[in-house]
């Protein structure tokens, strides 16, 4: 049956002004692209030719939004209901930017208001181009008796869909915080929309939403700290001398107390006190006065306080100088041409976390639950089924904004699964360096789970217990003698 196509048809392209108003602009369309659109839809195959030429008459609301366009604002009381044409739209709600569901051709959005004129419970945005049509009451009363039935029962139709969608979405989410045997906490486990007002329970993204979430926002991540980066530039070319990376620094006096401080702890043991920064740099050499700035300048990033995780400011930093140490002096026995980026890669090794941290906080009734059912579990677990991925894969994001090395990056990604890796030395020195300080960690404090060593890393990495220990014990002292304390998470 072919349609009968509009004798004039009229597509209002909406945009916003400088001032965010929405203007219109009136555009003539092909009818016959849009009688064939509809008549592809699924939507409208209960209705007949002539029904199908009722709702695309002159006085039917096509319009079209450009990508970005809010087409429903959350809290509005308008009462238009809108059957997506083509393209695609986001579904939003305000308090967490979280993405409820993204709605394609011949979906229906704004259902809610519009039969029970309540307000918006949601934002709607065009994701790219998208051509909708728009019924408002006074239209929707203009058709006939047999056409605002049909749409009714597509109405019911359509939240039956996404009642089972909201009910498969709550057991996947179950499913993957437990392989099935994980109960989601009462107060989780409700049903995920009332569809009569806001969600009782918050809908998450999906990892792969999340993943595309991050990446779509690469702006706001963290920079690299600028004595960091001037130390990478520095150390790029082979005549750079220790002077001219004291010079990065002179100027900043708690970055200079912190060299001397160094210089005259116990794990350097120099001869005579060292009061100026030229003596110090004289005494540490290139290299290592490279390590201790670049670490001392990490403290910004990695110093935070993170909620989600439970780590009080500094944590972080002192559990990544001792592993980045750790992963040093294990690179000075096994692979001494890879030392500096054993250090670096130790030193960054969880800096995907910063980036989960404001994600982990949001989901913190589900990690907490977690950790209460499986004590054992360490929380790259629990993150990879609650959110389906851990901060090691997310880290290649910021890795890359960095503009670190491939290698480093690629050591920094496996480290939780370093056989994943092959024989990637890098992967399984920071595996073994974490791996370590993770025992340090537990003894300082018990309620940290043991983290188990790779068999691969192992046999790859063959240390016997004498050097663990001399490993151990200076990683403790250096990290010690550059934060004071011993990490401690
Ligand atoms: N979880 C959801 N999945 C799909 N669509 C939704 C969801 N929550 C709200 N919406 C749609 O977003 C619209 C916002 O305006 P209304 O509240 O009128 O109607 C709402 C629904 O059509």
């Amino acid at each position: 049956m072919t349609p009968a196509a509009p004798q004039k048809f009229i597509l209002d392209e909406c945009r916003s002004d400088a001032h965010g108003d929405q203007v219109k602009t009136r555009m003539t369309v092909n009818p016959i692209d849009v009688a064939a659109i509809i008549h592809r839809l699924a939507f409208f195959d209960t209705f007949t030719a002539d029904e199908k030429c009722q709702i695309t008459s002159e006085d039917a609301h096509f319009r079209m939004y450009n990508p970005g366009e809010l087409l429903i604002r959350q809290g509005s009381s308008d009462r238009s209901l809108f059957i997506i044409l083509s393209g695609n739209v986001a579904v939003t709600e305000s308090a967490g930017g979280t993405l409820l569901a993204v709605l394609r051709a011949g979906d229906i959005f704004g259902e809610m208001a519009f039969l029970t004129d309540t307000r918006r419970t949601a934002n709607v945005v065009a994701r790219d181009a998208v051509i909708a049509l728009k019924l408002d009451h006074l239209l929707f009363e203009q058709l006939s008796a047999e056409v605002r039935e049909k749409f009714k029962d597509k109405i019911i139709k359509k939240l039956v869909t996404r009642l089972e969608t909201a009910n498969k979405e709550l057991t996947r989410l179950s499913v993957m915080a437990g392989n099935g045997t994980f109960q989601m906490p009462e107060t989780v486990a409700a049903p995920a929309a009332s569809f009569s007002g806001k969600p009782e329970v918050p809908v998450f993204e999906s990892g792969r939403e999340l993943i595309r979430k991050i990446v779509s926002h690469t702006a706001s991540l963290p920079a690299m700290p600028e004595v960091m980066i001037k130390v990478q530039k520095l150390i790029q070319l082979p005549a750079t001398t220790p002077a001219q990376l004291a010079k990065i620094i002179e100027t900043d006096p708690s970055m200079v107390a912190g060299i001397l401080k160094v210089a005259n702890s116990a794990y350097y043991g120099f001869r005579g006190k060292v009061s100026t920064i030229q003596h110090a740099s004289s005494l540490f050499g290139t290299r290592r006065l490279a390590e201790l700035i670049t670490a001392m300048s990490a403290g910004g990033v990695l110093g935070r306080a993170m909620d989600g995780y439970g780590h009080k400011a500094g944590d972080m930093w002192r559990h990544s100088i001792l592993v980045a140490c750790t992963a040093s002096e294990i690179a000075a026995i096994v692979a001494d041409d890879i030392l500096d980026s054993a250090y670096m890669a130790g030193l960054l090794h969880d800096i995907g976390k910063i980036i989960l941290d404001p994600y982990v906080r949001e989901r913190k009734v589900l990690f907490d639950h977690y950790f209460s059912t499986y004590p054992e579990k360490t929380i790259q677990e629990a993150e990879g089924h609650i959110l389906g991925f851990n901060h090691a894969v997310i880290a290649a994001i910021l890795c890359e904004k960095w503009s670190l090395p491939k290698s480093i990056a690629f050591g920094i990604r496996n480290h939780h699964q370093p056989s994943s890796a092959g024989d990637h030395l890098l992967s399984h020195i920071v595996h073994f360096a974490d791996y370590l300080s993770g025992q340090t960690d537990k003894e300082r404090n018990g309620k940290v789970p043991a983290k188990s060593l790779d068999d691969a890393t192992r046999s790859i990495i063959p240390l016997d217990p004498d050097m663990i220990e001399t490993i151990v014990k200076k990683a403790r002292q250096y990290t010690r003698s550059l934060t004071g304390r011993l990490a401690k998470r």
